[in-house]
Order: structure tokens, then C-alpha cells, then sequence
């Protein structure tokens, strides 16, 4: 709880000066609160006795009155603004830190979790400055109802000493109540979140399967959990309340006693008397604070959240550029997950296939060639130089990407082909147009309603087309490797045999590590990496591998090619394979 208290702490620096207007509010609001009961008494005492400063205590009452009032409303004004400030600065800090730590990120933590972490759960911690500065507030009209019953008589003040000392201990227990059950509340809140994007990112197959009251049982499985959770805050509240509560009659019943008693000796003013039992309450008043402890509490459950997701290293970039050359990719020792000990070295400017059965780890190998992974053990280099010693403009510049389902991010077409390269410039747009037609996109592009020009959510597209423009994208990027993984696998025939002459032609400089399943691209590389095991089984080219009827089996069992292609014979070791011919 250490870091997120310190979260918290730092949350407050960055509310801005909001926070020092919600102090000043709570605080000059609290003063006059505290001045209320002199005045009150005051004017009691001069309104009973009919002198001639009844009218000045009257006026001066309705002043206190109305600058309580004024507090107030300033205070609601500031909390709300100082609260979205911190929230701001929290939301964009961590939101930087996410997208720093790259794809390790969601896999550690689901999307929905990260939405609701950076959601709600900062919202919360954003909120925990302010119930600081009034809570702490909360301590002034405390403090001076002691003094007050001190000069009035020490006993009183004594009295309410004790009964202050329990809030207190009530108080502390709460928070720590507090903070626990919030915490599981937030989990299982990020537990629905999580299995709702789950579900809306299949909402096709669910509407297919017909299975939506099924999924929504599943959404909702820490519905319970939740529910439990809040009676638990619930009950914990009404607890607190009540032993805070219960305080406040009885210290009002022990000071009106002995204050009666005074009164009768003729030690106490009828409106001392009533000031007293004023201070009394006032002194109490501690217990109101209950609210904003129960606010503290979420934000320091909420700050434990946001704190692991801090906690993620971020990808650490070298200073050092990519020194010429023709793009060679170097993996030596390299342990990643299913992978172990691969020793490849991939010339520059030829283009590999990876093939392998499902989970052989060929995706991973693609991530690991571009640094979208970092190895457990080992080393991956390219041209000589190993990946974490590039900038992250160097590595941005050299290596393209090309996935099987590509997220396209930008305002329109063009920026997600363009998506990194900097400001539109006429030059950009050239190599924009340029990578588009080598993945077959322009075509399908200028014929939007504004070419390239069309807005993302305007210009709605089929798989293939997706897959064109991340094609575009890679091509626009990867100035010495390309690495594809899976991304032709919704094209048709022809247009993948024009991405594979694109790919050999004017992309044939370039390095390209592509991620295969079907035969043709495995036949039209240089040489194919075989993996099984999780080992490099076989590094060669596809017509000396075709020989191996494991390697043939691998295409059979891949169910990638079976339709529409002749048998698994010696035909399909050509250059092009079957699918290309
Ligand atoms: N960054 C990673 N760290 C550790 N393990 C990973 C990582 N990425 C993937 N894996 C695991 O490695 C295994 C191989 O996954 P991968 O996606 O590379 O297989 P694949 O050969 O591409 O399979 P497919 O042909 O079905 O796409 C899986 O069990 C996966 O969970």
C-alpha cells in the first residue's frame, strides 16, 4: 500500500491550483463554522438582555451564514475541477507508460482490465486529493471546539478529548476496511469488464452460436462478487456510522450536565451554556469525516491498481542508429517462450518463409525479428547491431510489420498507411501511394468517396482490404526487414501472387521474414526455417525440404491449403507453388 499511498500523494501536487482553492474554501468554510456558535451565543445573549448590539449580532450572523454558503459553493466547483485535473494527469501518464510497455501490456493485463484501470480506477485515485484537503479541514472546527470548551471550562474540554480519541480509532479502522473491500470491488468490476470486450469482440460468433444469454451469464459471472463486495462497503459504513454516531449524543449529554451544573452555580452564561453544547457537536464533527475516509479508501485501493499497471517495465530504447547495410537479421541463443536456443541468420535482402504447425512459435519468432518481443535469453540482431541498442526511431524505420488482422489507426486512409512517418508531406504521400499499390490497396482506395482523403470509420472494409492497407503500412515502414506474419491470408489468389511479385520485385531489396502456411509463399521464398518443438527443425530451401515427408505434413495438417490445390506432390516445390501459378 506504500507505493499507491505515495500515488496519492503525488495525485495531490498535480490537482493544480484548484486544490489550493478547495483548501482556502474548506478552510475559511470551517472558521466560520467555527465562529457560528460565538455568534449565535452572542446574539441570544443580547437579543435576551434587549440591549442595542442585538441588530450588529443579527447582521453578523446572516454574514457567517452566507459565507458558509459561499465556501461551500466554491468548494463543490473546485473539488470538481481539481479532481478532473488529477485525473487527467494520471489518465495520459499511465496512458503513455501503457503504450510504452507495447504488446507485454495486454498480455499481462486483458483489455477491458486496462480500460477500467485507466477509467474508473484513475477517476478514483483523482478524487483522492480532495477528500484529503476536506477531511483534513475537518480537523480545524475539531481543534478549535476544544480550545472554545478549554477556555469555557477544561473538563467539557477533556470529555470531548476521550470521545475524540474513539472516533479516531474508528476512523483508522475504517480506512483500512475501506481500502480492502474497495479493492476487491475494482477487481471484480475490471473482472466484467473484461469478459464484456471479450464478448463484444465476438459479438459476430456469438450472434452466429445464438449464444447471447449464455455470454451474458458469462459477463456477469462477478456479478455476485460484486454485490458482495458493496454490502460488505455497506455494512462496514453503517458500522463506522454508528460508533462515530453514537459518540456525538453522549458527549452532548455528559457536557449539557455539567454545563447545567455550572449554569446553576452561576459559573456559565445561558448563552455560554449553549455555545458549549454547540462546541460539542462541532468538536464531534469528526465523524463526518467517515465520507471522505470511505472516498480515501477507494482511492487507495484504485492507486494499488494503477501502481502494477506502473510497475510494467516500459521497452528500453538504445541511442544507437542502423549503420548501412543490407538489412541481416541475427537470432543467437535465442529462448522466448515456446522457443528454444534458435540459432538463424537470415541474409539481408533475401526473403524466409516461417513454417511450422499450429503454436510452433512462428508468430513469436516474427515478433521476436522486430522487437515486439524481447527474448528471455539470447540475442537478436540486425546488421550487426542487437535490437535493445537501436533508438526506437532506428528500429521504427527498419522494421515493417504486416499482421493477419491489422488494427488500422489514424483519422483517415492515408494516415494509416503513413501511420508514423511524420507530418503529410508531399514526399510521405508518395511513399504512401507507393507502398499502397505495391499491396495491391490503391486500386480499392482511390475508389473511396475521398481516396485516400476518406475517414477511417467512413470507409468500412472486407478482411483482404484491411489486410491491404496493413500490407501498405509494413511497406511504407520496413526500409530494411519485412516481416509478415500471416498477412495475406485473406487475399485472393491473384492478388496474393501480385503482393508475392510486389514482394520479390521492387520489395526484393529488403529483408523478408514471412510467416507461411500455405505452400506457394513457403515455395516462392529463398529458404524456408521449419520450426517443431519449438526448435529450428530444418533451415533450407522449400524444394531440398519437400523431400522430408514431415515437412510435407506439415501443409497437410495445416488445413491452410487443401482446398482447391492439387495433391501434395513434387509440382508444388516450383518457384511459385500451386497457389501461384
Ligand atoms: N511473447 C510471448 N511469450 C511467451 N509465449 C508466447 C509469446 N507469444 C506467444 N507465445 C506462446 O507461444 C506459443 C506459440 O504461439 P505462436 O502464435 O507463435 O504460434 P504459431 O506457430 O504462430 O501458431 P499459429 O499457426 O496457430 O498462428 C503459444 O503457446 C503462445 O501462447
Amino acid at each position: 500500500m506504500r507505493a499507491a499511498d505515495r500515488l496519492v500523494k503525488r495525485t495531490i501536487r498535480h490537482s493544480g491550483p484548484w486544490l489550493y482553492v478547495l483548501a482556502f474554501t474548506s478552510v475559511a468554510g470551517a472558521l466560520m463554522e467555527l465562529a457560528l456558535p460565538f455568534v449565535l451565543g452572542r446574539t441570544v445573549d443580547s437579543l435576551v438582555a434587549a440591549d442595542s448590539a442585538s441588530p450588529v449580532w443579527l447582521g453578523t450572523c446572516a454574514a457567517v451564514v452566507l459565507l458558509i454558503a459561499a465556501c461551500e459553493v466554491f468548494g463543490v466547483w473546485a473539488s470538481g475541477s481539481g479532481g478532473a485535473r488529477a485525473t487527467q494527469w494520471l489518465r495520459l501518464r499511465l496512458l503513455r507508460h501503457v503504450l510504452g510497455v507495447g504488446p507485454a501490456m495486454t498480455r499481462r493485463f486483458p483489455e477491458g482490465e486496462l480500460v477500467t484501470r485507466l477509467g474508473v480506477n484513475a477517476e478514483e485515485v483523482g478524487r483522492g486529493p480532495e477528500s484529503i484537503v476536506t477531511g483534513a479541514t475537518l480537523v480545524i472546527p475539531t481543534a478549535g471546539g476544544v480550545v472554545a470548551l478549554v477556555l469555557i471550562d477544561p473538563w467539557l474540554a477533556l470529555t470531548l478529548l476521550a470521545g475524540l480519541t474513539l472516533i479516531g480509532l474508528v476512523l483508522r479502522a475504517f480506512l483500512r476496511t475501506t481500502t480492502s473491500i474497495a479493492g476487491d470491488y475494482q477487481s471484480a468490476q475490471g473482472d466484467i469488464a473484461t469478459r464484456l470486450v471479450d464478448a463484444l469482440a465476438g459479438a459476430r460468433t456469438i450472434a452466429a452460436a445464438g449464444t447471447e444469454d449464455r455470454e451474458r451469464a458469462r459477463v456477469l459471472t462477478a456479478l455476485p462478487r460484486l454485490r458482495l463486495h458493496a454490502m460488505e462497503m455497506w455494512r462496514a459504513n453503517a458500522r463506522a456510522g454508528v460508533r462515530a454516531g453514537a459518540v456525538v449524543p453522549l458527549l452532548e449529554v455528559a457536557v449539557l450536565g455539567v454545563g447545567g451544573l455550572r449554569l446553576a452555580a452561576g459559573d456559565l452564561s445561558a448563552g455560554e451554556l449553549y455555545a458549549a453544547a454547540r462546541y460539542v457537536v462541532l468538536g464531534a464533527g469528526l465523524g463526518a469525516a467517515l465520507g471522505h475516509v470511505s472516498r480515501l479508501g477507494r482511492a487507495r485501493a484504485a492507486a494499488g491498481r494503477l501502481v502494477e499497471l506502473a510497475e510494467e517495465p516500459q521497452t528500453a530504447y538504445g541511442a544507437l542508429p542502423l549503420p548501412a547495410g543490407p538489412g541481416a537479421l541475427e537470432l543467437r541463443g535465442v529462448t522466448a517462450g515456446v522457443l528454444t536456443g534458435i540459432d538463424l541468420v537470415v541474409p539481408g535482402g533475401s526473403s524466409v518463409a516461417v513454417v511450422g504447425r499450429s503454436g510452433a512459435g512462428k508468430s513469436l519468432l516474427a515478433a521476436l525479428a522486430g522487437r515486439l518481443v524481447d527474448p528471455d535469453a539470447g540475442q537478436v540482431s540486425l546488421d550487426g547491431v542487437p535490437l535493445p541498442e537501436l533508438s526506437s526511431e532506428a528500429l521504427g524505420e527498419a522494421v515493417g510489420y504486416a499482421f493477419e488482422r491489422p488494427v488500422l489507426i489514424g483519422e483517415t486512409v492515408a494516415d494509416a498507411v503513413g501511420l508514423g512517418l511524420g507530418d503529410p508531406t508531399e514526399a510521405m504521400e508518395i511513399t504512401v501511394r507507393a507502398a499502397a499499390r505495391a499491396a495491391c490497396a490503391d486500386d480499392f482506395v482511390r475508389r473511396l468517396p475521398l481516396g485516400y482523403g476518406t475517414p477511417l470509420e467512413e470507409a468500412p472494409m472486407s478482411g483482404g482490404e484491411r489486410q491491404r492497407i496493413g500490407l501498405a503500412r509494413a511497406f511504407a515502414h520496413g526500409r530494411r526487414l519485412l516481416v509478415l506474419d500471416d498477412a495475406t491470408s485473406s487475399l485472393d489468389t491473384v492478388t496474393e501472387h501480385r503482393v508475392s511479385r510486389a514482394l520479390a520485385g521492387e520489395l526484393g531489396g529488403r529483408t523478408r521474414l514471412i510467416v507461411a502456411h500455405r505452400v506457394a509463399t513457403a515455395a516462392a521464398a529463398d529458404r524456408v526455417i521449419w520450426l517443431d518443438g519449438g526448435r529450428v527443425r530444418a533451415y533450407d530451401t522449400h524444394t531440398t525440404l519437400w523431400r522430408d515427408p514431415g515437412y510435407r505434413a506439415v501443409f497437410q495438417v495445416s488445413g491452410h491449403d487443401r482446398a482447391g490445390l492439387p495433391p501434395l506432390d513434387e509440382s508444388l516445390s516450383s518457384p511459385l507453388g500451386a497457389g501461384a501459378s
